[in-house]
């Protein structure tokens, strides 16, 4: 196979935010779903909305431990303590079955119905008993201390919408409104596979010049993070025919395909011609580091992109642009917002305008103010100061040096995945 010279043009060099935008205007969801009880829908894709079959809270109830009372019995102004006889209890899951008259009250527990003729809680902390008898200070307003029936969620309303991924407040939610199975979107299938005559698997020996292959690792860490159904292809020599029956393969069974390696201009690096030859690519030069080279693509309906090797190129990349395209396709609506703090960087260095860098940070907690500092050593195959650090710091084109006390933006990995 031939090579185009490499070229070092600038019109080649695409910014991240426009490879950003060109990969994601080009997608859109899977369609197919399936209806899965709720313990299996974490991290899954709802199809439809989940609308409230009834009132959250069913019923008017107490948010305190205390007294339900009549608001009409109390004394508004300042006037002295009322009094009330307690005819009853009221407990979450024991309601009282009467009326309350005038005159009387109900000890109450949070969680309990509210009583019938009731229409305020006063809490136990300022409410003197003695027998059955009550004194509750004057000044009290009506209506306090209680959760309305139909104040979280009214039924018929929309609980949550087509196109929210499940987090344990979803699935919680859900069972809130006694729903035990809901309708989400299939899975989305991804092959991925490693590229390289180096790369060894794990157990067996080491030739010279190999390495381990970790990139795989990696890959299917973060996808089965994400709820992916994961197609391991495994490791793929830098040999043409190889990799073409490996994107076959993928391109044939998989949504999306994801390889690392072989994607540069080197003489091993097959990757754009042939996802050119099997289908359409864009290959960029982004102006980011680490993850220069990337290509982008299709083969039939398969979404393709080919990462870079360098392992820590592989993990940026993966988490700059492949993730938020895997949530698209997924039918995640709305994307989540990148999630940026500002943070006081407690060391300094410099760099060429052009490319924006993706530093491995660690977070430091100063008082109350958010600090960054260099989680390691940066180079683009280092994934210990990958595993050492719990944030990128992220510095923009323009950006051309750092002195310890300025504010930098940071990107928390608890926010990438
Ligand atoms: N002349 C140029 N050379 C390079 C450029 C460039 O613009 N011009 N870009 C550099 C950058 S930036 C990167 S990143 C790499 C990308 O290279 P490839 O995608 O072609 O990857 P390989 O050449 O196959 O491997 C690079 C490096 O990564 C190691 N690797 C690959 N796969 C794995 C794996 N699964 N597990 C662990 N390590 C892996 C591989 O052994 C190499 O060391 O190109 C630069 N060159
Ligand atoms: O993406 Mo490369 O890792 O800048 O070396
Ligand atoms: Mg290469």
């Amino acid at each position: 196979m031939t090579h185009p010279p490499p070229s070092s043009t600038a019109q080649d060099v695409l910014k991240a935010a426009d490879a950003r935008r060109l990969i994601l205007d080009s997608l859109s969801p899977v369609t197919g779903g399936e209806r899965v009880e709720l313990h299996a829908a974490l991290g899954r894709v709802l199809a439809q909305d989940v609308i409230a079959p009834l009132d959250v809270p069913m019923h008017d109830n107490s948010a305190m431990d205390g007294y339900a009372v009549r608001a009409e019995d109390l004394d508004s102004g300042a006037g002295s303590e009322t009094r009330l006889k307690v005819v009853g209890s009221a407990l979450a899951g024991h309601p009282f079955a009467g009326r309350l008259r005038p005159g009387e009250a109900v000890r109450i527990m949070t969680g309990a119905v509210i009583p019938d003729g009731a229409d305020t809680v006063v809490m136990q902390e300022i409410v003197r008993r003695e027998d059955d008898r009550i004194f509750i200070p004057a000044g009290q307003q009506k209506g306090r201390n209680l959760r309305r029936a139909g104040e979280d969620l009214a039924a018929g309303s929309v609980a949550l919408p087509a196109g929210r991924r499940c987090g344990p407040a979803e699935l919680g939610l859900i069972a809130s409104l006694g729903i035990g199975e809901v309708a989400v979107r299939r899975r989305l299938r991804v092959a991925f596979f490693s590229t390289g005559d180096e790369l060894t698997p794990i157990g067996q020996p080491l030739k010279p010049g190999a390495i381990h292959d970790s990139n795989r690792h990696t890959l299917a860490g973060a996808l089965a993070r994400l709820g992916c159904e994961l197609l391991d292809l495994g490791i793929v020599p830098d040999r043409p025919t190889a990799l073409e029956a490996a994107f076959a393969e993928a391109a044939g069974t998989a949504d999306v395909v994801i390889t690392s390696g072989g994607v540069s201009v080197g003489d091993a690096d097959f990757i754009r011609e042939l996802m050119a030859r099997m289908g359409e690519v864009s290959f960029w030069k982004l102006a980011i580091k680490p993850g220069r080279p990337m290509a982008f693509g299709r083969i039939g309906d398969a979404v393709l992109f080919g990462l870079p090797g360098n392992p820590v190129a592989t993990m940026v990349s993966f988490y700059q642009f492949v993730q938020d395209a895997l949530l698209s396709l997924m039918g995640v609506t709305p994307l989540p917002p990148a999630a940026r703090f500002a943070a006081r960087a407690d060391f300094a260095l410099r760099k060429p305008a052009g490319r924006v860098e993706y530093l491995r940070g660690r977070l430091l907690r100063d008082g109350a103010a958010l600090g960054v500092t260099l989680a390691g050593a940066q180079g683009s195959g280092m994934l210990h100061s990958m595993s050492e650090a719990d944030c990128f710091i992220v510095l923009p084109e323009d950006c051309t040096s750092v002195q310890a006390g300025d504010t930098v933006f940071i990107q928390p990995f608890h926010g990438l995945v």
